[in-house]
């Protein structure tokens, strides 16, 4: 079994919309807790954080639907207006029809408003917007969200998108598909997003990251063992500790990366890829590569250890090198990166199958060693071999043989693959998401998108590497190096305005 040692606190796990409704529906049923003190909680813990955040409201705007996404719009209300703040509230779908516990919330909120403080718009046509007011607040619609947007819903979301006031968004941002992250017609663009009891998978996917803007966890009574189901989790600095370095005794002791790569032209990957675990302490890194190529990396390598195999006149890897190479594999324990640069020659997809039917050495495939992979009708996977795949979404499609279309669908084929090939995945892309043989798939939640740059992913697979080596375990290494980039991209990003280049992530 491939060891997982990834683990996410609850306040990370991602819901669907089913999960997030069943974990409701268990808590009111078997824990006998209403659904109109999950409201009073959901509301209120976003209201003290609007109130923490901005001492002097005077005037917000609440679009409202008529469920139970709008009762927890009303609550936020009632505090507000305890504090001397004015509302306009305004009903989509007026106000005949509402849930059972946000007319409870409304009644409630009027018998509050002692001052006239309250204006109320039954439907869209008549709203006019007040001259002055701090935020629209976002209660139309939440995990009810059954189809597009039409109507006055989608006239709503249009306008508080052309207002220069920023939106808050009661637990998803209005017209966001709660699991695939994509705009239901049209999504209304959140500058925060109060999500109740649990993240929603789709803050992370396609349009997701657009709309959501900064995510606010708050908190709600569901016992934990209801969220078990969950497979998907959002990566974050917050829980994941990155390694610290420790020195050994010898530099045996403290990792050792076998790089397997290398052809004619294509050195510079290997050398990128080397720097980038170099970078992270381990003891030794010793480059394979045909012999041809041995004065490259002499010459731009000089800390690497060089064990070149075949003879003079060879530029590329070929069958009859598999042998030798895994001869030196077994010199020591280590991890293996087999791929960056090793072109595309019909002999070194032979030599790739070959070694990986024999090795028993844990290792990362990346760039043409996954294209190498992509040509063989079945994979040469051993059983006592951990795998990491780090593909781009142009490698992913080759190695299924299909499209695989934006966030969601890549999520879903990641997690099949790396069930069904006992694999683990980093599949490269916005968002970056790791798949587990487990089925548990992580998701990244910054900006990926500056890493779409030639080098930058011989430096994450460098890093993967690097970290596989130094003993964690294949999730826990993809995790790490993930979040190694987005750490060296902000501080990057605090420090100067220089467009980041890969060798900065080195
Ligand atoms: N997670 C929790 O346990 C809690 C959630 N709360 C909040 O409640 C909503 C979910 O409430 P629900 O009543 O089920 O759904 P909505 O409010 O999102 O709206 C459903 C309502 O809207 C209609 N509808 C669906 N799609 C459309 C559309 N495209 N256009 C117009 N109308 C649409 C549908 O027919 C229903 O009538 C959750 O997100 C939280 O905000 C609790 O308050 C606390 C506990
Ligand atoms: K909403």
């Amino acid at each position: 079994m491939v060891k997982e040692t990834l683990d996410a606190p609850y306040s990370h796990y991602l819901l669907d919309a089913e999960l997030s409704q069943k974990v409701d529906h268990r808590t009111t049923e078997e824990m006998d807790i209403d659904g109109f003190t999950l409201m009073e909680i959901a509301g209120s813990s976003a209201a003290k954080k609007i109130l923490q955040h901005n001492k002097q409201l005077q005037h917000n705007v609440f679009l409202c639907g008529k469920g139970n996404n709008a009762g927890d719009a009303l609550v936020v209300a009632r505090y507000l207006l305890q504090h001397d703040a004015r509302v306009t509230l305004v009903f989509i779908s007026g106000t005949d029809d509402l849930s059972k516990d946000t007319q409870k919330n409304l009644k409630l909120l009027r018998a509050f408003d002692k001052k006239d403080r309250i204006t109320i718009y039954e439907k869209w046509s008549g709203f006019s917007a007040p001259n002055n007011y701090n935020f629209i607040i976002d209660g139309m619609l939440g995990t009810g969200l059954t189809s597009d947007l039409r109507g006055d819903y989608a006239k709503a979301v249009g306008w508080a998108n052309q207002q220069q006031h920023p939106v808050l968004a009661m637990d998803i941002p209005t017209g966001l598909h709660p699991d695939s992250g994509e705009k239901m017609g049209k999504a209304i663009e959140a500058v925060r997003t109060f999500s109740f009891g649990g993240r929603k998978q789709g803050f992370y996917l396609n349009d997701g990251p657009a709309v959501t803007g900064t995510i606010d966890y708050c908190d709600l009574p569901f016992p934990n063992a209801y969220k078990e189901d969950c497979k998907t989790f959002a990566l974050d600095t917050d829980w994941v500790s990155l390694p610290s370095y420790t020195p050994g005794k010898h530099k045996y002791d403290s990792g050792v990366l076998h790089i397997v790569a290398g052809s004619e032209g294509l050195t510079g990957a290997a050398i990128m890829a080397a720097r980038s675990a170099w970078a992270e302490g381990l003891g030794a890194i010793i480059i394979i590569c045909p012999r041809g190529l041995l004065s490259v990396f002499e010459h731009n390598l000089p800390s690497v250890i060089k064990k070149p195999v075949g003879k003079k006149e060879d530029y590329y890897f070929k069958e009859s090198h598999a042998e030798q190479v895994q001869d030196i594999l077994q010199e020591k324990e280590s991890s293996m990166l087999l791929g960056p640069g090793l072109g595309r020659n019909t002999d070194t997809i032979s030599f790739v199958e070959q070694l990986l039917t024999t090795t028993t050495t844990d290792t990362i495939i990346d760039a043409d060693g996954l294209w190498c992979l992509s040509q063989l009708e079945e994979w040469p996977k051993t059983d006592q071999a951990n795998w990491i795949l780090t593909p781009h979404p142009g490698e992913l499609q080759k190695l299924i043989k299909d499209e695989i279309g934006e966030g969601h669908q890549r999520l879903n084929t990641v997690r099949k693959l790396c069930q069904e090939n006992n694999t683990t995945i980093l599949s490269k892309g916005m968002p970056g998401i790791i798949g587990t043989p487990s089925r548990k798939c992580y998701l990244t939640n910054y900006n990926t998108n500056y890493f779409a740059r030639a080098g930058s992913g011989d430096v994450l697979a460098g890093k993967v590497s690097a970290f596989s080596a130094l003993g964690l375990a294949a999730d826990e290494s993809c995790a790490a190096a993930l979040l190694n980039g987005q750490q060296k991209l902000s501080s990057l990003q605090k420090d100067t305005n220089k467009i980041p280049e890969p060798t900065d992530f080195i």
